[in-house]
């Protein structure tokens, strides 16, 4: 497996520009999930990446050999990249052996072992190498997909939203058998993903892609954490955005005085929380309305109205839930995460279960 390096990459379709200059380095043997909003180039990227596009300007490398951007493009069936599609993509008239061997070299095409192994590294049972496509779960055929994108030993295998088509049920358990499977063969790989959750869960570094540039590339948890701005913080999860004024390294808001986790000159500042933060209890503290409730079994979302009329999120466990209309008192756990004032308060990202 080899190193991604993408480097100034623009792209335009006619006028429009789609990709303003894109940055990227994915190391070898790590997985990074490309994660923006719908139309922001991420399937451009990666078919630019893949061979299939070319670049108007910028370079793509491939464990150190440079792909395309200078001279001649090498074709995308020279590269030895592995493309998982959004939905498995295999061959009807195959069986799933014969997909999987398909992705092996002319040679090893007939040896059982070698499928049998693929299979069972994208955790499918050996029984089901004689069914033909139609004959399996959606994420089974993402897993054979998979296990045929591997089968060559691919310097790098990109996974096109590969588990968007499944329901929740499947969703789970396909995508930590793909990470799995990823891992135990040291895969450079790059997810694209519209799904913050799956993003922070599956990869080990995040690029988050809006208006055309790389916004931010971190690891999951310094993206949730520590945001690059409150665009990205609201894109890769819920915020509760406050207002207030900085003293020596603690806010006063409207929820009480917060200790801030990184630092900040003295003055106003808007700061960012996020609602599993949040703590409601009936004693005293800093008061809140409660709007509405929903109830997700593991845990509950509550969205509350403070006296100044801005709504922010609580994520609490679905035990003792306050009805709406409720009057409770709201504790904050950890720290605040500042940004200048003048920072735009972002749109509320869609609640997720
Ligand atoms: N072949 C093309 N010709 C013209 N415009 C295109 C072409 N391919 C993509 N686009 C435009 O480029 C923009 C980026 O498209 P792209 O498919 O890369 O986005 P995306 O981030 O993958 O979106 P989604 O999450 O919806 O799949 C979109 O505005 C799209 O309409």
């Amino acid at each position: 497996m080899s190193a991604l390096s993408v480097t100034g990459v623009t792209k335009s379709y006619g006028r429009t520009p789609v990709l303003a200059g894109v940055d990227l380095h994915v190391p070898t043997g790590t997985t990074t999930a490309l994660l923006g909003p719908s139309g922001c180039g991420k399937t451009t990227l990666l078919r630019i990446v893949a061979g299939f596009d070319d670049p108007d300007a910028g370079t793509v490398e491939l464990g150190g050999r440079v792909v395309a951007g200078a001279g001649r493009p090498v074709p995308a069936r020279r590269r030895g990249i592995g493309f998982v599609p959004q939905e498995g993509g295999l061959f009807p008239h195959l069986t799933v052996a014969g997909n999987v061997a398909f992705g092996l070299p002319r040679r090893l095409r007939r040896d059982r072992g070698r499928v049998a192994s693929l299979l069972e590294l994208v955790g499918l049972d050996a029984a089901l190498a004689e069914r033909s496509p139609h004959q399996l779960s959606g994420g089974q055929q993402q897993r054979v997909a998979l296990a045929r994108a591997l089968a060559p030993e691919p310097s790098l295998v990109l996974l096109d939203e590969p588990f968007s088509s499944l329901d929740a049920s499947l969703r789970e358990d396909t995508r930590r058998a793909v990470v799995a499977a990823l891992r135990a063969t040291g895969a450079t790989a790059v997810l694209v993903t519209h799904d913050q959750a799956e993003a922070l869960s599956t990869a080990d570094q995040v690029a988050v892609l809006r208006g055309g540039v790389l916004a931010q590339l971190a690891d999951p948890r310094t993206l949730y954490r520590d945001p690059r701005d409150l665009d990205v913080a609201a894109f890769v999860g819920e915020a509760v955005v406050l207002d207030g004024d900085a003293v020596g390294g603690r806010v006063a808001s409207e929820l009480g005085e917060l200790v801030l986790g990184r630092e900040c000159p003295d003055g106003p500042v808007r700061v960012l929380l996020r609602p599993e933060q949040l703590r409601l209890s009936a004693g005293p503290g800093p008061r809140a309305r409660v709007c509405a409730v929903d109830f997700y079994g593991h845990d509950a979302r509550v969205e509350l109205e403070l006296p100044s009329g801005r709504r922010v999120s609580a994520r609490t466990e679905g035990g003792d839930l306050p009805p709406a209309g409720a009057e409770v008192a709201v504790a904050v756990s950890g720290t605040a995460v500042p940004f200048p004032t003048g920072a735009p308060t972002p749109a509320p990202a869609p609640a997720t279960a």
